[in-house]
């Protein structure tokens, strides 16, 4: 292995496993949403409610190998975003191509300590070239500063804690007009703050007993990792996080990549996150842009939903195995996401070169 820490390469498939198990009234996501529906909304009921969290979380573990879904029927509903370059690149014709891109799973490599999930230089040298070609923002569940720290591109815009803390670029593109745009800071629920604060610390204390067990403050939202956990202590886990969230019905809890999600109960997500940057570049009521979304995780989603149902872009989603997605398209890991991104530079230098007068459109 290259990188700082090994990277997990075994979870993604077990985890794929869970979400599609089929059951009755639809497919494993579906039960476990609503689980996590009740966790949300009323607070639980109790033990049958937790049951529910833990049974969702041990689908994930890395025991269950067998796919309920088969790669070759799935491969072809999501093909892969490099075998169909050649057509995302006909439908955005005379489109301004605009970026959103995941963070952990997409463009680093998923790892056990999320403070180490370190982005490549190469990784980096690609998201420049591509911030210089196209609108580019960043959409992750981390805090904004933190994964400001990873990507350390000035010229990028930021959308931390699933899309409740934004900014935009701090230096300037040639392809970024909207000069607002440069100053945009946008944080919908700021006023959770006091409030996430407390209960970040309450699941520290509560947690602490529990080995392999870790707390991320994501500012706006809190993660609770279990990735390091012994899957026999995951219940107990489950049960700690519910007690404390118990006294926090404003809050709620989703569920990603060996972690559990806190935030604010309110209707805003890397959806509506990317409805707002589409705003922010005032392109929101036009019809001549093609925005682009890549991730990985269960809280892309909400973005890949939003532009099937606004009819725009496309969602490409970041997997080795069938999962159940609105996404259209699929790449393998964070390496085909940078030949992806590598192939768009290239392809809008090439176009510059045969049409300079696209310039005056994007
Ligand atoms: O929206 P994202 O950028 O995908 O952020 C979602 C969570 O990502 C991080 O956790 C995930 O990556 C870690 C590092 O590879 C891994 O250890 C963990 O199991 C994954 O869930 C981040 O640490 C979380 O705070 C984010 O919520």
């Amino acid at each position: 292995m290259t990188q700082m820490q090994n990277v997990v390469m075994s979870e993604t498939k077990s985890e794929v496993v869970a979400q599609n198990k089929p059951q009755q009234g639809g497919g494993y996501i579906s039960i476990s949403r609503n689980i996590l529906k009740n966790l949300e909304i009323n607070g639980g009921e109790g033990q049958r409610v937790v049951n529910g969290l833990i049974e969702s979380m041990r689908a994930s573990s890395p025991t269950h190998t067998s796919l309920s879904q088969d790669q070759t029927s799935w491969i072809l509903h999501h093909p892969s975003a490099l075998d169909m370059f050649d057509q995302i690149m006909e439908a955005s014709r005379g489109k301004q191509i605009v970026m959103f891109l995941d963070y952990d799973g997409t463009l680093s490599p998923i790892v056990e300590d999320p403070d180490r999930a370190y982005m490549s230089n190469s990784m980096r040298k690609t998201l420049r070239k591509l911030a210089r070609s196209f609108p580019t923002a960043i959409v992750t569940g981390r805090c904004k500063d933190k994964v400001y720290n990873f990507v350390r591109l000035e010229e990028l815009y930021y959308a931390g804690s699933h899309g409740l803390d934004i900014k935009g670029p701090s230096r300037s593109s040639k392809y970024i007009k909207n000069r607002k745009a440069e100053t945009l800071i946008f944080q919908p629920a700021s006023q959770f703050l006091p409030m996430i604060d407390e209960a970040y610390q309450k699941l520290v204390d509560e947690t602490k007993s529990i080995p392999g067990s870790l707390v991320e403050n994501n500012k706006f939202c809190v993660s609770v990792h279990f990735r390091c956990v012994d899957e026999k202590k995951w219940s107990e886990l489950a049960h700690q996080v519910k007690s404390v969230l118990k006294n926090y019905p404003k809050l709620r809890l989703t569920q990603g990549r060996k972690v559990l999600e806190i935030r604010p109960n309110i209707k805003w997500d890397k959806g509506t996150a990317l409805e707002f940057l589409l705003e922010s570049l005032g392109l929101a009521n036009c019809n001549d842009f093609f925005p682009i979304y890549i991730g990985d995780d269960q809280s892309d989603e909400d973005a890949f939903k939003k532009l099937r149902d606004r009819g725009q872009g496309c969602g490409i989603l970041v997997s080795k195995f069938p999962k159940k997605t609105s996404a259209s398209y699929s790449l393998q890991e964070p390496n085909e996401v940078m030949d992806f991104l590598q192939r768009l530079v290239e392809w809008k230098k090439v176009s510059m070169r045969a049409r300079p007068w696209m310039l005056m459109c994007t």
